[in-house]
């Protein structure tokens, strides 16, 4: 006869390996984050949570962290993710815990001539340890927008290979950043933001702003860096930008990561 509901958990491992990270990958789980112009805005997160995991133990109890996120009822955003993981890690009698979510984050945006309004989908990036006392927190946003080759505009009688381009912006940050913040330094560095919704006045504006506006992978990701190495909140950041080209069947990439001094 099986004993009855063993916790095998708590038995010893074969091997006495000290775990950095273990627990949930690919949850998914409705959450309420901040958003700048409504307080909360209600979406759907994809979360890794993650603890130590001594040597003289078997598992971690995975239960546990579905429940620590049932007790914060998905309110999950980074003024309270610190308690949670706090919480996490003395629920599972951990030194460490870490957090990555993942979210849709959803922006009115006014189409340029004709100010009709829509939505528009960023992806949202919350990513957090706490260790001992110590903590570590990043925020992010994937951005999409479009790039026209300044090479292109100037070799050419007429017209200029565009595309769609991602930004990926990451920050460290001194008291609080807004989501919103990092998603309008990544826009104002591109040729031109993308828009859910365009009239054909707004295409036309769009289409010659972009024209006017050339950019090379590398001007977007040093427009990006100097916005936020001037940005006083900004500790840390790392950005990325991959360019969709349309003239290859490959992509144009570029990345800067940066500390500033003294933080
Ligand atoms: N550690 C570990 N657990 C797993 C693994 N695969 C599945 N499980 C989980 O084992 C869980 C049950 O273990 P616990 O979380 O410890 O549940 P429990 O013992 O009833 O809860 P507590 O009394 O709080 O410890 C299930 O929810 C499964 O998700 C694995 O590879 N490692």
């Amino acid at each position: 006869m099986k004993p009855e509901l063993i916790d095998v958990q708590s038995l010893p491992p074969e091997e006495k390996i000290d775990i950095d990270k273990v627990g949930i990958k690919g949850f998914k789980h409705p959450v309420t984050v901040l958003d700048r112009e409504k307080g909360l805005q209600h979406t759907v997160a994809e979360l890794n949570l993650y603890v130590d995991l001594p040597s003289k133990f078997k598992g971690t109890h995975m239960s546990r962290f579905i429940e620590v996120i049932n007790e914060f009822k998905g309110e999950i955003h980074v003024k309270n993710v610190i308690k949670l993981l706090k919480k996490l890690a003395q629920r599972l009698s951990a030194k460490s815990a870490h957090l990555e979510m993942f979210f849709p984050y959803f922006l009115q945006k006014k189409a340029p001539v004709t100010q009709i309004s829509s939505l528009m989908e960023y992806q949202g990036i919350l990513l957090a340890s706490y260790s001992e006392g110590k903590k570590d927190l990043v925020i992010g946003a994937k951005v999409p927008v479009m790039t026209l080759c300044p090479c292109s505009k100037s070799i050419s009688q007429f017209s200029a290979h565009n595309q769609r381009s991602l930004i990926t912006v990451k920050v460290r940050f001194k008291e609080f950043i807004w989501l919103e913040e990092l998603i309008e330094i990544a826009e104002a560095s591109a040729s031109s933001p993308v828009y859910s919704l365009l009239k054909r006045p707004d295409e036309k504006f769009v289409t010659e702003f972009a024209y006017e506006n050339p950019r090379f992978v590398e001007d977007v990701v040093r427009g990006v860096a100097k916005r936020l190495w001037e940005h006083p909140e900004v500790k840390w950041f790392f950005v990325e930008v991959e360019n969709f080209e349309s003239i290859h069947a490959h992509n144009a990439y570029a990345c800067i990561e940066r500390t500033k001094r003294g933080s």
